[in-house]
């Protein structure tokens, strides 16, 4: 399923405009689509308000409004500018609204505002179909925000069309103030500010509906992940042994950070990696071989360790990075690993060291994931974090391209860029994940799951997708509060099978 921009959403619609449906025909599809969505939660007792913009967003509003009514619904219908103000589709659709002699309320003054606040005392829903994908990035009138304050201030059912009003289509962040959902209807597809930024805490839960628009009349390749599109777990045959499973070297570790390398083994050893190899400094050795797993080998290296060394024909994938710390030079190692044959994930501190090293990227012949969070990435490349947020995708596709490396660009919906400007927002997570050493066992599952013939890229994705829903899996049963990267880890029995 695709994820796509405002513009490219727009594209598409023209797109279907073009092939015969017309554009009235979509905004009426549209606006049954989430009349039926919205009718599930309604009973008799339901008050449903409807606040309709200027544009077909608001033409949208109109339509559900028509829809219910005819249902036997109580509507009250609000616009939010001027008749003579709304787009050529909104226009008929209030006039078949008028045909059928619905009333319908202009907020003009404080005295509709006042209006309308008295009759959300007894409302049992505000539908917001004031600004969806057309919200351009200019100052917003405060009229607008003092509607986003009173829908806010609502304490029952908030339904966003498409998407929030105030929040943009584009990057997940509001331009002024915006409006909070309990619900949002996507029409059609995801948009990226959906799934950026602020964008997941505005929309709340998400319902997509689908008006019949093809989301391959646009050479897009940003992807929403679904468990159908994972190359990962593959049935095993009955004629392997450990070897077939990925002999993975965790290079991880370091005084006062002996647990990383040890969530990042078992990350590695509950999605299916044969045989895992730690090798931590000389000083924690004891530490780690008394907490690690029975089933991994724990060996000590000094910093001059190399590919070579650590080479073995059935080592499959190397990790470095878990607490490997920043006190020691680790810039010669990934030269040299970057420089050998097997695949390579660089995590946490290994992201700060390969920034002194960034271009041997660009020699190596070796596939090479990185995992950075959003601070991370920031130093890596050296652009303030503020930046990067405004344009996570433009980022994170650029550098993925340039330096030819898969980047997982960890958060709520992380996303995995490919090297061929593929981009796949993860479907699974949620906050309770936020807590130290989760970015551990994900970047162990990476290479748990690479070590097993799956390329970096399948490897990433399906490592992402099961360790969010993993942690799915326990905030389900036990709440997001007591989450820890143990948890992690001990859900994935019950997700990966
Ligand atoms: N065929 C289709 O296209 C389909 C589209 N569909 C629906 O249409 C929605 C997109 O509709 P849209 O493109 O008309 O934009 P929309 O979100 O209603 O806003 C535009 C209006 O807002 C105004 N405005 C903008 N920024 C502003 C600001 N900062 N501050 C103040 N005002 C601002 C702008 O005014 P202007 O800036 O032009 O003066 C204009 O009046 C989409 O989300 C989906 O719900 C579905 O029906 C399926 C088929
Ligand atoms: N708010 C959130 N919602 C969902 N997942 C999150 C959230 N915050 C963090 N995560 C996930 O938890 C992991 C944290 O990794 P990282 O930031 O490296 O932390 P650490 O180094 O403490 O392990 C990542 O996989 C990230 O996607
Ligand atoms: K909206």
């Amino acid at each position: 399923m695709k994820v796509v921009t405002p513009k490219e959403m727009a594209v598409m619609d023209r797109h279907a405009v073009a092939a015969g449906t017309p554009s009235i025909e979509l905004m009426e599809r549209a606006g049954h689509a989430c009349a039926e969505v919205i009718k599930v939660d309604l009973d008799e007792k339901a008050q449903i308000i409807i606040l309709c913009g200027p544009g077909n967003n608001g033409g949208d509003g109109l339509v559900i409004g028509r829809s219910l009514i005819e249902d036997g619904y109580t509507v009250h219908l609000f616009l939010t500018a001027d008749r003579e103000k709304l787009s050529e589709d909104s226009q008929i659709s209030l006039k078949r609204l008028e045909d059928k002699n619905i009333p319908i309320r202009t907020l003009q003054d404080d005295a509709d505002l006042e209006d309308l606040s008295l009759i959300m005392k007894r409302a049992t829903h505000v539908v917001d179909a004031i600004f969806g994908t057309g919200l351009v990035d200019k100052e917003i009138p405060a009229s607008y925000n003092r509607i986003f304050d009173l829908v806010n201030d609502f304490d029952r059912e908030k339904i966003a069309i498409d998407i929030p009003s105030g929040l943009r289509g584009d990057i997940g962040l509001t331009i002024g103030n915006g409006i909070f959902a309990d619900k949002t209807i996507v029409i059609q597809n995801y948009k990226t500010g959906c799934l950026l930024n602020d964008g997941p805490d505005y929309t709340g839960d998400t319902i997509l509906i689908d008006i019949g628009i093809d989301e391959n009349s646009i050479p897009n390749e940003k992807y929403y992940t679904q468990e159908s599109d994972l190359k990962f777990p593959q049935k095993r045959k009955k004629n392997t042994h450990k070897y077939d499973y990925g002999s993975v070297v965790v290079i991880a570790g370091s005084k006062g950070m002996s647990g990383a390398g040890i969530l990042s083994i078992e990350g590695a050893l509950k999605s299916g990696g044969g045989l895992v190899t730690c090798y931590v400094p000389q000083d924690i050795y004891i530490p780690v071989v008394a907490r690690a797993p029975a089933e991994a080998l724990i060996k000590t290296y000094d910093c001059n360790i190399t590919s070579d060394d650590i080479k073995h024909d059935r080592k499959k994938v190397i990790l470095i990075g878990p607490g490997i710390g920043r006190a020691k030079n680790y810039s010669f190692i990934l030269e040299h690993l970057l420089e050998g044959s097997l695949p390579v994930v660089i995590d946490a501190d290994g992201i700060h060291h390969l920034a002194v090293v960034v271009d041997s990227l660009k020699e190596s012949k070796t596939p090479v994931v990185i995992t950075p969070h959003f601070a991370e990435f920031s130093k890596l490349i050296d652009v303030p974090r503020e930046d990067i947020l405004k344009d996570p995708i433009g980022y994170g596709q650029k550098f993925a391209m340039e330096y030819q490396v898969v980047v997982v660009l960890k958060g709520y919906r992380t996303m995995i860029f490919g090297t061929n400007g593929e981009i796949w927002f993860n479907s699974t997570g949620n906050p309770g994940m936020a807590t130290g050493g989760s970015g551990d066992v994900l970047a162990g599952m990476i290479a748990g799951i690479a070590g097993q013939n799956v390329n970096l890229f399948e490897a990433a994705r399906a490592g992402v997708f099961y360790h969010g829903k993993a942690g799915d899996y326990y905030a389900e049963h036990f709440g997001q509060s007591t989450l820890t990267a143990h948890s992690i880890i001990e859900s994935l029995k019950y997700v990966l099978k």
